[in-house]
């Protein structure tokens, strides 16, 4: 039995001694590689926070104290601490979440994946332990380098900074990159920081003692005075050129660092001295991503950030090599339009590869922007961009735009910006839990005055529909697509004059009383299916993709006029999705035909793989079918009638055969 086997709680740290903390990190970096590699996970930001979190859980005293993980893909080795070191069930359905958890544990408060908000819980948390009496706890923020240039931490930093008795310590995670090497000047700037030398500048008592000087020599008379500031213009022109005064300092908060995330010694005494500080103060640890695991240091594009089931020997994937994924399909297809187009510019936040922008910036690196942790940043320079005559491509996974909702409302819309959004991880993804399905986008952007929003249903349409959305040069264009691999191409039986495709017809000589499915984006497979099987229970249907499924198209509306019900099968909060728009445009225009939006729940979605979550929230061709049949059958369906001259939207003929 190892010594990890007796952790159960924070507080069995207390009684190791320094060789037994050095093999139970050991220990801990062992049981990563070992489990981790078999479920897929964070495997490399865990590896980096080995020691870190060991101190931080000795010098502190959660759950009295709070500890907040920014991102939160970082707190296996916390979770290990606090009672749960089963991880077989890692990122599963029902198992142990990635990421906080306040179901599993009382030591877990943060559960968003979204990055940047640590600190400004951290401000939250230690404002309301002052105002009710408790100021005597600490809060402690672990951010990472990449999610400090995010702003919302500095609307935090902005508060924490201005009350010296706020005892908040934030422990800067710094291993120099979110997946790639963190960019920009902030991240230049903590760099600067690396080779400043002391970690003593605020020991308690070197601060006494230097007061203690100060003092004497300013009441010294003038000689003291004298010798006072003369010492103070010496201090400070060592600082200013040996170690540059530090810019949280110039905040009005103190700083510690940089100390060796990795020496548990140092960082016990950082953050020692930090708690002795009683008042808000930045610890600010040098680590490694992937540290004491070699494969992972020697993956240069993220040291495995997030690893899929590999061999933990050599770190290579074990699985079937994939399918070809959406988000490789758009990377081909951007890197093309880019040589084609020079004002076509890609934007990323800190994710050049996984969002797909790589190949574009291979070929054409001073076109290709990476903003940090930042989208909503992204969003309004991009508006920018496009009035200074380029075409920007944001490029972000879905759930990760809701925080850009009004630089998309108000910086690229309302200023008529040609900026296309390309939004991979668009519906439910699964392992990553709630905030990240790409769940909210469609709902969201439906309200967005001249926003156009297309949905591919395979490759092809991808394909096709990037480029009419980088000919939008008026209004902001949404191109959403699901994580994972391309389903199979489907084929277009007929295209609208307004661009809707046919993908299926009801059997000629059919009633006017069948049913209408709208199937958006990757919903298409699933939608013929449910067509299908309706068949089988003697419901004809007629199947159309809209592939921009904003503003609807009249001949949805149209069609809707000569079917008995609509059903709009859309991977996306169905409250306020597409179909939900539809069932508006109806209303306009008359149409009175019954519609089911058919979608996820306005829930958050726990973690799962994509099938199960779609299973659990019944998007599936036999739920659908289903409640379709029992509506029709069961007659729950009034029999809607064409308007008076309502011709057909395809040649003008009666409905489609
Ligand atoms: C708002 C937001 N955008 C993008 C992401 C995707 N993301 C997850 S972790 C990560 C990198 C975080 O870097 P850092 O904070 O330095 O933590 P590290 O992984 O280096 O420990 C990114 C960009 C996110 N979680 N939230
Ligand atoms: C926390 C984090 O890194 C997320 O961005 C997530 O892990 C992304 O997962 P995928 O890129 O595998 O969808
Ligand atoms: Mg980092």
């Amino acid at each position: 039995m190892g010594i990890l086997d007796t952790i159960r709680n924070p507080q069995d740290l207390n009684e190791l001694t320094e060789e037994q903390l050095k093999q139970l990190a050991s220990e801990i970096r062992e049981f990563l590689i070992t489990n981790v590699s078999q479920t897929g996970g964070h495997l490399g930001p865990n590896l980096g926070v080995v020691e870190l979190t060991l101190a931080v859980h000795r010098i502190f005293d959660s759950p009295r104290d709070s500890i907040v993980f920014d991102t939160g893909h970082q707190s296996y080795v916390h979770k290990l601490l606090t009672g749960r070191q089963d991880f077989s069930t890692l990122r599963q359905e029902g198992g142990l979440s990635g990421y906080p958890s306040r179901a599993e544990s009382e030591h877990d408060i943060v559960e968003s994946s979204h990055a940047s908000s640590s600190l400004s819980w951290a401000d939250g948390i230690s404002r309301a332990r002052q105002l009710t009496g408790e100021g005597d706890r600490y809060v402690v923020a672990v951010v990472g380098d990449g999610a400090l240039t995010g702003g919302m931490a500095w609307e935090a930093i902005n508060n924490i900074a201005a009350d010296k008795k706020r005892r908040v310590v934030i422990v800067v995670n710094d291993n120099g990159r979110s997946y790639a090497p963190t960019v920009g000047g902030f991240a230049d700037y903590l760099a600067s920081l690396r080779p400043t030398i002391d970690s003593f500048r605020t020991a308690p008592a070197y601060e006494v003692a230097l007061d203690w000087w100060k003092k004497k020599l300013q009441n010294g008379g003038p000689v003291g005075q004298f010798t006072y500031k003369s010492l103070h213009a010496m201090k400070k022109g060592i600082k200013d050129w040996w170690a540059p005064q530090g810019m949280f300092e110039d905040l009005g908060m103190k700083y510690i660092g940089p100390v060796d995330g990795h020496n548990l010694q140092a960082m016990e005494h950082a953050l020692a001295t930090a708690r002795h500080y009683n008042g808000p103060v930045i610890v600010h640890a040098m680590t490694e991503k992937g540290h004491g695991y070699a494969p992972a240091r020697a993956h240069e594009a993220d040291q495995f950030h997030a690893v899929g089931i590999i061999d933990p020997e050599t770190g290579e994937p074990t699985g079937k090599a994939g399918a070809k994924s959406w988000t490789s399909v758009f990377a081909d297809e951007i890197a093309a339009i880019a040589d084609e187009r020079q004002d076509v510019v890609g934007i990323t936040g800190a994710m050049l590869i996984p969002v797909g922008l790589h190949k574009f910036a291979a070929k054409h690196p001073d076109r290709v922007i990476d903003v940090g942790i930042a989208e909503q940043h992204a969003l309004t320079s991009a508006a920018g961009m496009a009035f200074g005559g380029l075409h920007p491509v944001v490029a972000v996974y879905a759930t990760f735009l809701n925080r850009a909702f009004d630089q998309l409302l108000m910086d690229v819309a309302l200023h008529k910006a040609g900026v296309t959004i390309v939004l991979d991880r668009a519906g439910v993804t699964g392992p990553d839990g709630a905030s990240h399905h790409g769940m909210w986008d469609m709902a969201m952007v439906q309200v967005v005055p001249g926003l156009h929003l297309a949905a591919p249903r395979d490759a092809t349409r991808l394909r096709e529909e990037l480029r009419e959305a980088i000919a939008i040069s008026d209004a902001p264009s949404v191109v959403r697509f699901s994580k994972g691999s391309v389903g199979a191409e489907v084929e277009t039986l007929e295209r609208l004059s307004d661009g809707v495709d046919i993908l299926a017809r009801r059997p000629s000589g059919s009633t006017e009383n069948d049913v209408l499915i709208v199937s958006v984006g990757a919903m298409a497979e699933l939608a013929l299916d449910v067509a299908n099987r309706l068949g089988a229970q003697g419901i004809s249907t007629t199947v159309v993709d809209p592939r921009w499924a904003l503003p609807v198209r009249r001949s949805i509306i149209a069609l809707a006029s000569h079917h008995r019900l609509v059903v709009c099968i859309e991977d996306g909060v169905r409250a306020g999705g597409v179909g939900s728009r539809i069932r508006q445009e109806m209303r306009a225009a008359g149409v009175d035909t019954a519609l089911n939006e058919v979608g996820l729940p306005v829930e958050f979605l726990d973690h799962g793989s994509r099938s199960q979550v779609l299973e659990r929230v019944g998007l599936t061709a036999q739920q659908i079918t289903h409640d379709v049949v029992a509506q029709v059958l069961g007659t729950k369906v009034p029999f809607a009638r064409p308007l008076p001259g309502q011709q057909h939207p395809t040649t003008g003929s009666l409905p489609i055969q």
